[in-house]
């Protein structure tokens, strides 16, 4: 390979009106930092064992679940040896040396730990956190069944307490309770934390989570009366062994169940939570997590797409001039520059949920529950949107990168297919939605009765007869003006017909169900309202419906978008170089920080274990048999 960068991305980076150096001190909140993280970054490409994988893509199933568990505990190993504590240097170590490669042991840090934190009590905290993070104890998140996900009060595998013995009897009573997705379950863990309907003195009291152990200690060997498998291949997660397990009596200790919040005592008394969805609390800060999560897969693609399309030249701009460069095509840049735009406002969003998470979350714990349905609220709202819009964008950027986008060797499929599994787990994203529509609903009729409501929806109040002041400046305080009005609008038209719904005789559960359409429509208007003239003028008849803008300020408007991607054109590649994704973890032929796009996708053609022979053994075995079979055959069309 070359060590040249490609000439046009040299063009592209001195004609830039600004040092992309401070955006990225900005986003990665300052010098220092950045200086670290590419340290960091550098280890891992100086490392012999971590460069020497072969793309995901290149190995079977088997393959990549057998490098993903190599890879991680080559990776704990190493962070043990370089004695990062900072979670900021072990989160850039990990995300450099596992870049795509999702890991078996995701959940038991990401889920199994905290909830042992969150969920147990302290004496059950100090027992099995320690066992935990030193992974004598390796565990997952089992909720999810065959016949149910989302509902988890329709869950159906119960947990019974025997008196007698001091003990939960575990038990999948249908088929459809056999608990079906978690992952790591398959080959990876020996200890699950299970959701399941608490029984006692014969009565159900809801789900409750229980800590199970799944395999021996010992020698790995499933324990007697449990199944466990893998569930078979899926559109992307093909490192995680995501699995089954069915219960059959399965016996485990009384203090197995985590009792922070609820109780059952020797005599099998239940002591009930303050709130029952204090079970729910890991889900909530996994959305959390992955809010930023979509940032990065979409940034990832946005900076792919935009440095392949400042290197691409094809077809004439100018009758008979040099072929331009795809990025001076306008529909080329009102596909990636919003998406640009979007990044941006997803990292600043991320670090915003982050911080009410961290707030609210903390007062949760010292038993101060009362923002709790604002945080669930945000939480899947922003869940729920940031991974849709991602996901749509990630697709647009692929596709803006013609053939090569659908190669693997764009890094771009990788991307999408381990973020869109986000719109389905930890909560499908309408459902989520309509979570956040739920508390917007109660919240606008609060607000009717005059009751004050959190700031975040205070604008739910605002007048509606009032029209836009937005002039040929569009200025930020008339573009915020704007989306908040069309989602004050929005939910006030769904919560009318809500009503409407109740007025004619409608019990409220069809009330509500009758009117979810226009609320989904609406709660995405409430988590939109974070970035601006683009939006307005992709969703133009949602502002327009009360004639909130006149026809000159519409027009305005669209002036307006084609004007910023002329102002945004100049430092595109400048914008997407900030976000400082080094090229081993874009693992893109496109996106390379060179451009030498051309000579990376010939090298890493080569290296496709297709070509590992000449002739493929298929010609022997069944293509010459068949022509020599049909060169004797006296049909002359049987030759064609
Ligand atoms: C690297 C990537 C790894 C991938 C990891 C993936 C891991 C997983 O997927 S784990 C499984 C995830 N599963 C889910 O998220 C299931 C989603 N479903 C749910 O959360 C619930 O069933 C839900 C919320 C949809 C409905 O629950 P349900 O009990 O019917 O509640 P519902 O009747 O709608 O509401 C009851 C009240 O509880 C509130 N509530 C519900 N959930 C919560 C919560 N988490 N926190 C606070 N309040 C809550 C509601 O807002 C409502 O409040 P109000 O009465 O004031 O309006
Ligand atoms: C990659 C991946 C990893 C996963 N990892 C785990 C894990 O580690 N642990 C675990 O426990 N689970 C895991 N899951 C399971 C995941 O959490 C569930 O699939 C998810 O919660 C969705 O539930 P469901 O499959 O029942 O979907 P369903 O709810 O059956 O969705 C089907 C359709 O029904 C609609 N629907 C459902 N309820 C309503 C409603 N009330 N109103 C309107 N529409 C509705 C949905 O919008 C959707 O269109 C994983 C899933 C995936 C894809």
């Amino acid at each position: 390979m070359s060590n040249e960068v490609n000439t046009d991305l040299l063009k592209e980076r001195s004609t830039a009106t600004f040092d992309a150096e401070r955006l990225t001190e900005f986003i990665y909140k300052g010098p220092e930092k950045v200086k670290r993280k590419r340290q960091i970054q550098n280890i891992v490409l100086q490392d012999k064992f971590l460069q020497s994988f072969k793309p995901t893509e290149f190995y079977d199933r088997d393959g990549q679940y057998n490098n993903a568990v190599r890879r991680q505990i080559y990776i704990m190993d190493r962070l043990e040896e370089l004695g990062f504590r900072s979670e900021t240097d072990r989160l850039n170590f990990r995300e450099a040396a596992a870049p795509v490669e999702l890991s078996p042991f995701g959940l038991h840090s990401g889920m199994f730990v905290p909830t042992l934190e969150r969920q147990g009590t302290p004496e059950q905290s100090r027992k099995w956190v320690p066992l935990g993070k030193s992974f004598k104890m390796i565990g997952t998140y089992a909720q999810t069944e065959l016949g149910h996900g989302t509902f988890i009060r329709g869950l159906e595998t119960t947990a019974t307490f025997d008196p007698e013995t001091q003990e939960f009897i575990l038990d999948s009573p249908t088929l459809s309770s056999i608990k079906y997705w978690p992952g790591n379950v398959a080959k990876t863990v020996n200890h699950c934390l299970v959701m399941a309907q608490l029984y006692t003195q014969g009565k159900c009291h809801g789900t409750h989570l229980f800590l199970v152990q799944v395999r021996s200690m010992e020698d790995h060997t499933i324990m007697p009366g449990l199944e466990i498998g893998d569930i078979g291949p899926k559109l992307g997660f093909d490192g995680v062994d995501n699995g089954f397990m069915k219960f059959n009596k399965y016996r485990i200790p009384r203090m197995n169940m985590l009792m922070r919040y609820a109780k059952v005592l020797e005599n099998g008394d239940y002591i009930k939570p303050k709130n029952a969805k204090l079970t729910y609390g890991a889900m909530v800060m996994v959305r959390v997590w992955i809010v930023m999560d979509a940032f990065k897969a979409l940034s990832r693609a946005t900076v792919i797409a935009v440095r392949y399309s400042a290197v691409r030249r094809q077809s004439e701009l100018r009758p008979g001039g040099e072929e331009a460069q795809v990025i001076d095509y306008q529909t080329q840049q009102y596909k990636l520059f919003p998406l640009l735009a979007t990044s941006y406002a997803f990292l600043l969003a991320a670090e915003g949920m982050s911080q009410i998470y961290a707030k609210i979350s903390s007062d949760i714990e010292r038993g101060n529950l009362e923002d709790m349905p604002q945080l669930h609220a945000l939480a899947c709202g922003l869940k729920a949107f940031c991974t849709w819009v991602g996901c749509e964008g990630i697709e647009v950027c692929r596709m803006s990168c013609g053939g090569h986008g659908y190669s693997h060797a764009s890094g771009i499929p990788k991307i999408y297919a381990n973020i869109v599994g986000a719109c389905t787990y930890e909560g499908e994203n309408t459902v989520m939605m309509l979570q956040t529509a739920r508390y917007l609903s109660k919240s606008y009729f609060r607000g009717q009765r005059g009751e004050s409501l959190p700031e975040l929806i205070q604008y739910l109040t605002i007048d509606l007869n009032v029209k836009s002041t937005l002039g040929e400046d569009c200025s930020f305080e008339s573009l915020v003006a704007a989306y908040s009005h069309r989602a004050a609008r929005m939910v006030a038209t769904a919560c009318k017909l809500q009503n409407a719904n109740k007025q004619k005789g409608m019990p409220s559960h069809d009330a509500w169900n009758k009117s979810t359409v226009p609320f989904i429509a609406a709660t995405k208007a409430h988590c939109h309202l974070l970035y601006a003239v683009y939006g307005i003028v992709e969703n133009m008849g949602e502002f327009m419906q009360d004639g909130y803008f006149n026809q000159d300020q519409i027009s305005i408007l669209n002036r307006k978008v084609l004007a910023l991607l002329e102002d945004i054109r100049p430092n595109a590649v400048a914008l997407v170089d900030a976000f400082d994704y080094p090229d081993h973890l874009l693992q893109s032929c496109l996106g390379r920080y060179d451009g030498q796009v051309y000579e990376a996708l010939y090298e890493n053609s080569k290296s496709s274990p297709l070509n590992n022979t000449d002739i493929h053994s298929s010609y022997y075995n069944y293509i010459r048999p068949m022509m020599q079979k049909r060169s004797k055959s006296k049909d002359i069309s049987a030759k064609l």
